[in-house]
């Protein structure tokens, strides 16, 4: 028997299925989509079976070790990668690496063994430790050459290059101990406490054992005396929480158990719902309802949020009202990741809650998906493999024959389009359960503000309106689009604002460091405040970030106590549910941030959102830059009145912009209005988009390659526009064109195909499946 198998190696080269022999002692065992480990060349890596066939012509080694009991990827899975493939050209490693959890992954380090130490170089004798043995680091490349003229020279070989793999999920094991009521220890007496605590449990681990009082040296003369017995066990690594378990009560509304019923009528077919539900009007006990229904039938829930912010308060009302809830997102800890996904691939959870990539878990019995803000842009991977999570959602309902609820208070155009044209089946909610109506909006033109000296960014209705909450005891959302603190730095004198030497955009500046960095390449230099063109000592921070208006808030409101939630303030595991946490228990009176906190929240205390720069939205260069601000807005202004009456203060600039505007009309203008825009450009949903990405080192070179690739495509039935620069013209010393696609359908093989013929050593093409990733 063999094994056809795909290398864990992201190189063009090895991307195709090599032959293995399948030694007898695996035979029965081994299944497509399990991981082994086999020899490559001179190395060994982990592959991937992907086919179990009886002849082969290539074959000559033999797998060496399985790494899998049940297979790592399913038929399920396999399909999924198969619809990957077909819509963007990637390698297969890379889709492999992209649909199982990271932990699956190997680590492989290189171990070098003195084999004749006295003809070792004296300059490489102090790497090795006492054993002979030096463990390469990766700034030890600079050896490979030597070394491996060591391990090569002719008839003697004086050192052993060998790569050690180790898997990057560990499982954790921990001592624990069990009483013997048959021992004869004299001393017993001096441990009254162990008596009593085994009295009461059976059995303790080691740290419940010393968290008691026992010290490494007390349990060791127990276990020496045989009072106890010890034994080695797995640990499940739990998922601390901030919050406590107890679920909200609640009678669903006459609208809302309609909308319940609806889809609890349709379990068993393959449907998708859109449910089009008002800000604050109740969707999550929709979900809670209609998940009940499908765990009472034995089968499985995923359940998808756009953001980690948005985990803690679903796996409250999730955890408290059911058992067996897995959670699974990237802030988690490596550890509790990989006991997550365990837990999950044994069947052993009902639910499962997370963000994008939790897409692709394996779930035998998967009997809905349901994904909350259907809308949102985060959805979509835009690295390495690029995918839309909701798309594969929908793939894995056909797979499952079951339904997919998708929700929102803003539907994305194309899904309220589908809804439209009957393809998805459009569900409402139109009140907020406690007939609090959706928040008053008012505008403030800042430029009027300036006129009225006031030069803050804080307009004086906003200010007036945040310390009204204060002293009422109730709570403010202010969103500020921006990150970090003074992004870039410009010359007052002549207006030089530093740029990467290698990359068309300007630098980052960092003010702890005072270093100013590149966000593509890496590249920094330190800050210095004379211009390098015009030798003026002027040189200062621009623009306000998030953590400027934090000081500005501060100084202005000092009795406010301020929580700030971004990209910076969330670096440290769990820090999205302290200060989530810490909000809804009234510890603060400001939740200021990004986008992050802009929808999904329901904070009952929140009576007034701000909002400032609005129209920083608006400069987002993309084709959906006005839909996004549009949906951006209405989703924060919705965190505003949703137990008590509430307002919401909008501030910007260019306030009469048609998606300012829209916020205070219903979503159906604004559909109507951004449809018709569509319409008028050819773009989604009327046709399907997607961007080829040309760079190369040369200018000209560069160019030319893509007006002769735009000149092939026109052979595809598609609109071709382009070339033309991309938005960043230049990174790492690349020059960057892109080209546009218009089309019904395209033969996509045809396509990649065309794409791959067009490469040269010198011109990198990349496909990307939508629009303004590149
Ligand atoms: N039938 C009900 N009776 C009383 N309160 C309810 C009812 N349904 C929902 N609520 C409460 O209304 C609030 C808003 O509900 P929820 O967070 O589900 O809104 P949503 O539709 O998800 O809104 P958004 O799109 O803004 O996130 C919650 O505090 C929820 O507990
Ligand atoms: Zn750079």
């Amino acid at each position: 028997m063999y094994a056809k198998v795909i290398i864990d190696i992201k190189h063009e080269d090895v991307n195709r299925f090599f032959d293995y022999i399948i030694p007898q002692k695996y035979e029965d065992f081994l299944e497509r989509g399990m991981r082994v480990l086999v020899p490559f060349g001179k190395q060994t890596r982990m592959g991937y079976v992907t086919e179990i066939i009886t002849e082969s012509l290539d074959a000559t080694k033999e797998i060496l070790e399985v790494l899998d009991v049940i297979p790592s990827i399913n038929e399920e899975l396999f399909s999924l990668m198969n619809y990957i493939k077909n819509h963007v050209p990637a390698l297969y490693s890379s889709i492999f690496s992209t649909v199982i959890p990271s932990e699956l992954a190997v680590n492989y380090t290189k171990v070098v063994e003195m084999v004749k130490p006295e003809l070792v170089p004296d300059d490489l004798k102090p790497y090795f430790n006492k054993k002979g043995i030096w463990r390469l680091k990766r700034k030890d490349q600079v050896y490979y050459p030597r070394l491996k003229k060591l391990r090569d020279s002719k008839d003697q070989e004086i050192i052993k290059i060998k790569t050690v793999i180790k898997e990057k999920g560990t499982t954790k094991t921990d001592k624990t101990y069990t009483y013997n009521q048959n021992h004869h220890y004299k001393r017993i007496y001096h441990y009254e406490i162990v008596i009593d605590l085994f009295n009461m449990k059976k059995e303790y681990t080691r740290k419940e054992l010393t968290d008691q009082g026992l010290t490494a040296s007390n349990i060791n003369t127990l276990v020496k005396n045989q009072v106890l017995f010890e034994q080695e066990k797995d640990v499940f690594r739990e998922i601390e929480h901030q919050f406590d378990l107890s679920d909200k009560k609640v009678v669903l509304t006459d609208e809302q158990q309609n909308v319940v019923n609806q889809i609890v009528n349709s379990l068993d077919k393959q449907e998708t719902f859109l449910l089009k539900g008002i800000t604050g009007s109740g969707k999550t006990e929709v979900y809670l309802e209609v998940i009940s229904k499908v765990i009472e039938q034995n089968k499985q829930v995923l359940v998808l949020v756009p953001e980690i912010t948005l985990v803690a308060q679903m796996a409250k009302r999730l955890k408290s009202r059911f058992d067996d809830v897995a959670i699974y997102h990237s802030a988690l800890s490596s550890g509790e990741r990989f006991d997550q996904y365990k837990k999950i691939q044994s069947g052993k959870a009902s639910i499962v809650l997370g963000t994008r990539s939790a897409v692709f878990l394996p779930m035998e019995d998967l009997g809905l998906v349901i994904i909350d803000e259907e809308h949102d842009d985060s959805y979509i991977q835009k690295e390495q493999v690029i995918y839309d999570a909701v798309e594969i959602a929908l793939e894995r309902a056909k797979h499952h024959q079951i339904p997919v609820l998708l929700g929102s208070a803003t539907p994305s155009i194309t899904s309220m389009y589908e809804a439209m044209n009957n393809r998805f089946t459009l569900l409402e909610l139109t009140k907020r359960p406690l007939n609090l109506e959706i928040p008053t909006i008012q505008y403030v033109d800042m430029r009027l503000e300036l006129e009225k000296n006031n030069t803050s960014i804080f307009s004086k209705t906003l200010l007036d309106a945040m310390k009204k909450r204060i002293e009422m005891k109730e709570q403010t959302i202010l969103l500020f689009n921006r990150k970090g603190y003074a992004p870039f730095v410009l010359c007052r004198a002549c207006g030089d604002v530093p740029q990467c030497p290698h990359c068309d955009i300007s630098l980052t500046y960092y003010k702890e460091k005072k270093s100013l960095k590149c966000h593509y390449c890496g590249y920094e230099k330190p800050f210095d405040n004379t211009c390098s063109v015009c030798n003026a000592s002027k040189v200062k921070e621009v623009g306000t970030g998030i953590e400027y208006v934090e000081q500005v808030l501060k100084k202005q409101m000092p009795k406010a106590r301020v929580l700030r939630m971004d990209k910076n303030a969330t670096r440290i595991k769990g820090s999205h549910e302290i200060i989530w946490n810490n909000f809804l228990n009234e510890e603060a009176d400001i939740l200021l941030g990004t986008q992050m906190i802009a929808k999904g929240l329901d904070f009952p205390k929140v009576t007034l959102v701000g909002v400032l720069m609005a129209d920083l939205l608006l400069k987002v260069p993309s084709y959906k830059s006005t839909e996004n601000a549009y949906m951006l807005l209405a989703q924060v202004t919705g965190r505003s009145g949703r137990f008590y009456p509430g307002e919401a203060i909008i501030q910007g600039y260019d306030i009469g912009h048609f998606a300012i505007k829209s916020v205070n009309q219903t979503y159906e203008t604004f559909y109507q209005e951004a449809l018709y825009n569509r319409k008028l450009m050819n773009y989604p949903p009327f046709k399907n988009t997607s961007q080829i990405l040309i760079s190369g080192e040369s200018y000209l070179k560069t160019y030319q390659r893509a007006f002769m690739l735009k000149k092939a495509l026109s052979s595809l039935s598609c609109d071709v526009l382009g070339p033309s620069q991309a938005l960043i013209t230049k990174i790492k010393d690349y020059y960057r064109f892109t080209i546009t696609l218009k089309y019904e359908t395209i033969e996509k093989q045809e396509l990649f195909d065309l794409l791959e013929a067009h490469e040269f050593d010198d011109i990198k093409i990349r496909y990307f499946p939508y629009l303004d990733i590149v």
